[in-house]
């Protein structure tokens, strides 16, 4: 069973699959507490809060509310709102609070890709088809193991930066990491203009790649 916050079909707006039609499924709780989240809605798992799926579905605002649910009760709904796009999303809130494994194997079999959005802070439980991305939260609770292991699987890692230390916590993290097969993307926190220059000029410099929350520059969920 998943907690499910938020079902929606958009254009997936961060990273390597930018502007690829997705089905985004948000799970609810979220323990690693980022100050600049912009989710924060999804980080605690009240139990007044429960809905239907249905509720879930066709809400428009952000809200703490979320419904139980198994992975063949999320197919049936992507086929009951005719969702056309066959690539999936899993966020959060942390989708890896979860086992993802039962998620992504049926939707693998009736057709879909699928990528998870991950701070790397649990123990990834995702098929080896299944694309990872991994926007590490240093210090953080999961500890160095967890998120060692973590940037090892990921696919691409999608680093959030507002200020230098935050590079140079990358750049750390790097040092340990075989990135040879793995895309590195800096994002800038919450479209600020510095943070939006510095992440131009260190991709510059480092030769990574620049990921802009596309969606929020749309207005778009
Ligand atoms: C909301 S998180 C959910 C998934 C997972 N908990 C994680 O942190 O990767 C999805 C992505 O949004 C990024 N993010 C969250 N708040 C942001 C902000 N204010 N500005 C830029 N990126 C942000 C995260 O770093 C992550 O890459
Ligand atoms: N369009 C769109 N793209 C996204 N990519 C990652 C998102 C996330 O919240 O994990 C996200 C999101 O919330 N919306
Ligand atoms: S790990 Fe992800 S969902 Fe959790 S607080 Fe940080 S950005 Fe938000
Ligand atoms: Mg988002």
């Amino acid at each position: 069973m998943y907690k499910v916050n938020e079902v929606f079909e958009t254009i997936q707006g961060e990273g390597s699959f930018t502007g690829a039609a997705a089905i985004f499924i948000r799970l609810q709780g979220c323990p690693v507490g980022c100050s600049w989240c912009d989710t924060k809605h999804t980080w605690d798992i009240k139990d007044e809060l429960a809905m239907p799926l249905g509720d879930i579905v066709i809400k428009t605002a952000e809200t703490e509310h979320w419904a139980q649910v198994t992975a063949a009760e999320l197919l049936a709904r992507f086929i009951q709102e005719g969702y056309q796009a066959k690539h999936v999303v899993i966020t959060g809130g942390e989708p890896c609070m979860y086992d993802l494994n039962p998620l992504c194997e049926l939707l693998h079999q009736n057709g879909y890709s699928t990528q998870i959005e991950t701070s790397g802070t649990f123990t990834i439980k995702a098929p080896a088809q299944t694309w990872v991305t991994v926007s590490p939260k240093v210090n953080m609770a999961g500890g160095y193991k967890v998120l060692q292991s973590a940037l090892d699987r990921a696919n691409e890692i999608k680093h959030p930066v507002a200020m230098e230390k935050h590079v140079d916590e990358l750049l750390q993290l790097l040092q340990h990491t075989d990135t040879k097969a793995k895309l590195i993307y800096l994002q800038p926190i919450s479209q600020q203009r510095r943070a939006t220059e510095l992440a131009i000029a260190m991709c510059k410099k480092h030769n990574w790649r620049l990921s802009v929350q596309v969606h929020k520059y749309l207005g778009i969920s």
